[in-house]
């Protein structure tokens, strides 16, 4: 289980996360949603340890988390220029050597053998999300993973996320998208003013879905059609 407890993340002093705890379960698909700027990709940051843990606490079975239980992809993905695809994976296999980079790559279909920068961003986040497989660690933390990806790649790594916490890892993506969220996770928290509302089980997802469609899209295009 990852827990997290009193979570509290500033910048500057202005406060970001307020306050969060939540427990997240082995083999679970978890969705954040919230608008720009609520948070989402600060709160991936602080449990990948990116940001550092200025509030609060962080386990993971039990124990204090360590990096290494975690794989975060991140929403545009960094890669160091002049590599290559291949070398890239080569590095993220050190720490698995079973990992079989090119039977996977029969599935992602990448050049691996040019440099990564004369990738296209759907190309580089596929590339990504293979180097986070071949971490394979327990935890799987996706900011904004269908970004980029064509509609064939999507559906596939939607449901790879559903194999991977089937096979045991806790699964947590953030999205825009309700629809994508609805698909793949079996909890949606919405987080806003810093704060994560109350979980939705994918047994309300459809009753949720259409207040939500009513609650925020028809005030935003009703006060659009005020402003046109
Ligand atoms: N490095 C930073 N320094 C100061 N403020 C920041 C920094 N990064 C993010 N923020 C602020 O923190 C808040 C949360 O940002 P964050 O990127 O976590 O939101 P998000 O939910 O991921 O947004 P989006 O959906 O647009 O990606 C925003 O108000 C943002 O302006």
């Amino acid at each position: 289980m990852l827990e997290l407890k009193n979570l509290t993340f500033n910048y500057d002093k202005v406060p970001v996360l307020e306050d969060i705890s939540v427990q997240l379960n082995v083999g679970k698909v978890y969705g954040i949603l919230g608008p720009n700027g609520a948070g989402k990709t600060t709160l991936f940051e602080v449990i990948a340890g990116r940001q550092s843990l200025q509030d609060g606490v962080l386990n993971y079975q039990g124990e204090s988390i360590s990096i290494h239980d975690i794989g975060y992809l991140e929403t545009v993905p960094y890669f160091y220029p002049r590599m290559t695809g291949a070398e890239y994976l080569q590095l993220h296999q050190v720490r698995n050597p079973d990992f079989k980079i090119d039977e996977w790559n029969e599935i992602f279909n990448l050049p691996l053998y040019q440099l990564v920068d004369s990738y296209s961003s759907g190309m580089k986040k596929k590339l990504a999300i293979m180097g986070m497989i071949c971490l394979d660690r327990p935890i799987m933390l996706l900011d904004e993973p269908f970004n980029n990806l064509d509609l064939e790649a999507n559906q596939f790594v939607a449901q790879l996320l559903r194999l991977l916490a089937d096979k045991g890892k806790i699964i947590v993506l953030s999205s825009h998208f309700v629809e994508v969220l609805t698909t793949v996770c079996d909890t949606i928290y919405p987080l806003q003013n810093g704060q994560l509302g109350e979980p939705i089980e994918r047994s309300n997802f459809e009753q949720w879905k259409e207040k939500y469609r009513k609650s925020e899209v028809e005030e935003a295009i009703n006060l659009a059609d005020k402003l046109l």
